[in-house]
């Protein structure tokens, strides 16, 4: 599918899509949960679809409520000296995230399961749990630390130490398991280098909302689990059917999504005047470090009770640590693309393993736009604009796609998407929230079409 993106100004107001971080830690939590969960806001991007579907093979039952909420029923802990997982196989899709987060949970069961995915998935490294798996008594075989992966557990808790320096995700995964697998003194995961912090915060946060046993966070450096006392956990299964029987519902809203809405908002610094709703300013989103780019770069931004005001400015080049929030950097480059000066972005080497290689995918869609971008071992500098229309393509990377059309619409002249669906991973609606601010967007056409169609358009005038 392609999408081409016409140079538009943009106006009005837009809810920023649902956080598929947030949605895909609520499903596990619901899953890990005796209670019923009633998740609000829930999204519907194709990593959220895997995270739904993988629980519904762990045993958990998803039934809609109304468009807005969606009821979580799980039995999956029912019986936690003897967890089986409902199907023998799962299924991540795309979702680096879920095979991370869920391969320690499916480490749970004591029955084989293989955990397989698509697309990008399965050339991203797994490796780290033919490394930590093993020393918690789980059973594992992989393709060479890629896909598919087979576990077979249960898994036991135990003092380990991990490397965080490729994910946070999974730590993340960790994390999730030892809170409910059966523990009777402290047990300590050791952390070394961790990167993208802020995303076990709002791991941490989640499991705190789900009433799950939440570790001490000892600097990002070690989590220590003490057996727990409340009524999700399995060290007093009489407390616990007491307690859930008396308060057997949990209410949880996904929240507005920092990442897809970091593109709104730089298209809404380029090409506003545009208010965007539904970013919570107390998330522990990674991606709210957005906000500290754009008034670096001196955007018209005005934080306002019902949401983020941006209006076109004129913008100048700026110095950002994306090391911690590597998800920025797509958005990041559409600014810097429209700043004068030339931007430095640090954390390139946290990109190499995405859905794409994205230093250099950025690199070589936005040098089709006439972008210069510069890869200097960690660190990236973007040379601003002017961005010219161009054809590109998503290099199946959702945030390629989206970093691509925001761009356009500051550009002299059309730019097509080739593969435009990428978005779906992440953002389906993407398109469809740029033409309701006002962006002229077609689908399918191709870019030759594209530009006779600007060309008569500019004949008949
Ligand atoms: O936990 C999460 O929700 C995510 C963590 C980050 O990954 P890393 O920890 O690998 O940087 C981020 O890039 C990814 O899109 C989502
Ligand atoms: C890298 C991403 O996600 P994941 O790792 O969960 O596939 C992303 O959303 O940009």
């Amino acid at each position: 599918m392609n999408r081409t993106i016409y140079p538009s100004t943009l106006a009005g107001n837009i809810y920023a899509p649902a956080s598929k971080s947030s949605m895909q830690r609520a499903c596990a939590a619901a899953l890990l949960s005796t209670k019923k969960a009633i998740i609000t806001n829930p999204g519907h991007s194709n990593d959220d679809k895997a995270a739904q579907g993988i629980i519904k093979a762990l045993g958990a039952v998803i039934t809609l409520v109304n468009d807005e909420t969606i009821e979580i029923n799980s039995s999956f802990l029912d019986d936690p000296g003897n967890i089986r997982s409902k199907e023998n196989s799962v299924n991540c899709g795309e979702s680096g995230l879920s095979i991370r987060m869920f391969t320690p949970v499916v480490a749970l069961c004591n029955n084989e399961v293989t955990i397989n995915g698509e697309g990008s998935l399965v050339t991203r490294p797994m490796d780290f749990f033919d490394q930590v798996l093993p020393q918690l008594g789980v059973t594992i075989s992989s393709n060479s630390g890629k896909l598919p992966l087979k576990v077979n557990g249960p898994l036991q808790p135990k003092d380990i130490t991990i490397d965080g320096s490729l994910s946070s995700q999974f730590l993340t995964g960790l994390l999730m398991a030892f809170s409910v697998a059966p523990i009777d003194h402290p047990v300590t995961i050791q952390v070394k280098d961790l990167k993208s912090k802020p995303y076990i915060d709002l791991t941490l946060d989640v499991m705190q909302q789900f009433g799950m046993n939440v570790p001490e966070n000892k600097n990002y450096e070690a989590f220590i689990f003490k057996p727990a006392s409340h009524p999700d956990s399995h060290q007093n299964s009489d407390l616990k059917s007491q307690v859930s029987n008396l308060k057997s519902q949990i209410s949880y809203t996904v929240e507005g999504d920092w990442s897809g809405g970091a593109f709104l908002l730089v298209a809404g610094a380029i090409a506003g005047d545009i208010r965007v709703s539904g970013l919570q300013q107390s998330s522990t989103q990674a991606d709210k470090k957005i906000l500290e780019a754009l008034m670096a770069a001196n955007a018209g931004i005005a934080m306002e009770a019902k949401g983020i005001k941006l209006h076109a400015a004129p913008l100048t080049a700026f110095e950002f640590d994306a090391t911690d929030c590597p998800d920025l950097f797509p958005p990041l480059v559409a600014l810097a693309a429209n700043c004068k000066g030339v931007t430095t972005i640090k954390g390139v080497s946290r990109l190499a393993h995405k859905e794409s290689d994205r230093g250099l995918t950025l690199q070589q869609e936005f040098g089709k736009m006439g972008i210069q971008v510069e890869l200097d071992g960690d660190w990236m500098h973007v040379h601003g604009g002017p961005v010219k229309g161009a054809l590109v393509h998503s290099r199946h990377d959702h945030r390629i796609a989206m970093a691509c059309a925001t761009a356009a619409l500051k550009a002299n002249g059309p730019t097509t998407i080739e593969e435009a669906q990428a978005v779906n991973k992440s953002y389906p609606d993407f398109y469809e929230h740029l033409k309701q601010l006002g962006a002229k967007v077609t689908g399918d056409l191709e870019y030759g079409a594209a530009l006779k169609e600007i060309y008569s358009d500019k004949e008949n005038k």
